[in-house]
């Protein structure tokens, strides 16, 4: 699995960590100005071809939990749209709000939604495994959605499910079978795209973000089980409930981005 390795050390919550990594002219999340946003003609539809039999475990990193995906074959794989090589699923997660009124890390027109999933693929063309990935400056291409609260997600509910078995940072269970593709909007032609970073530690300037137009909706009660879980570790004294686990915005620092309808 792609992140299990990647054991997330600083100290909670790692926004208050490194505001903008050392030198980072593209780091992420940012404010998405649609009218200053230009449309890419040449821009592909993206093409996401996930084997839920690939799907292994939940991970809570002490940061987000992690849906963990088995990368070491092609057999999930996300293409086209702006990508020019394979890029292999190996984990999604989110980012939510103590309250609905926020939570996501990318804002359009400074709207806020109150939570943000992103799903997290590494170039297999380039590299032999997502620690490598993690480290060059094509090597992650995130796709991000936004949640709204509405109707109740069916396909989210057996992840809803899982949730309380995670509860405690560190903690692991197998999950299995769940297709990442029924978390993605009916219409995934139309996104934004833009060179950028991850958003916690390493805050490594790897990414090459695709951020959905059209939302998703999960139900109140789905949302408050995320809210249910817990930054701290069983053993430590005082719990920490996980909410507002989103990075502060980031300068834009004149790069551009591209829409893929107009
Ligand atoms: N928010 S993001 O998609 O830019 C990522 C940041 C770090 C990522 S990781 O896969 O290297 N570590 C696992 C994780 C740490 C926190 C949430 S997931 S993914
Ligand atoms: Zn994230």
């Amino acid at each position: 699995a792609c992140s299990s390795k990647y054991v997330l050390s600083a100290l909670h919550p790692m926004w208050q960590g490194p505001l903008v990594a050392p030198g980072g002219n593209r780091q992420s999340p940012i404010d998405i100005r649609v009218r200053k946003s230009v449309f890419d003609p040449h821009l592909k539809p993206l093409t996401p071809d996930y084997d839920p039999g690939t799907c292994s475990q939940i991970w809570n990193n002490g940061y987000s939990f992690l849906v963990e995906y088995d990368d070491t074959t092609d057999k999930s794989i996300l293409k086209g749209g702006p990508l020019e090589d394979n890029f292999r699923l190996c984990q999604f997660h989110f980012h939510w709000g103590e309250s609905n009124a926020w939570g996501s890390e990318h804002t359009v027109d400074r709207r806020l939604f109150p939570a943000e999933l992103h799903m997290v693929h590494w170039n297999s063309n380039k590299y032999r495994r997502f620690e490598e990935a993690v480290m060059e400056e094509n090597g992650l291409a995130v796709i991000g959605v936004f949640l709204k609260i509405g109707k109740r997600h069916e396909g989210l509910q057996k992840l809803v499910d899982a949730l309380p078995a995670v509860r405690h940072k560190d903690s692991v269970v197998e999950f299995t079978r769940f297709d990442p593709a029924c978390l993605l909007p009916a219409n995934i032609d139309d996104y934004w795209t833009y060179a950028g970073s991850l958003t916690t530690p390493p805050l490594t300037e790897a990414v090459t973000w695709i951020i959905m137009k059209q939302h998703i909706e999960v139900s109140h009660d789905q949302l408050a089980v995320f809210r249910s879980l817990l930054f701290t570790s069983a053993e430590e004294e005082v719990q920490k409930s996980m909410v507002n686990n989103f990075r502060v915005q980031q300068p834009l620092r004149g790069r551009t981005v591209r829409s893929s309808f107009t």
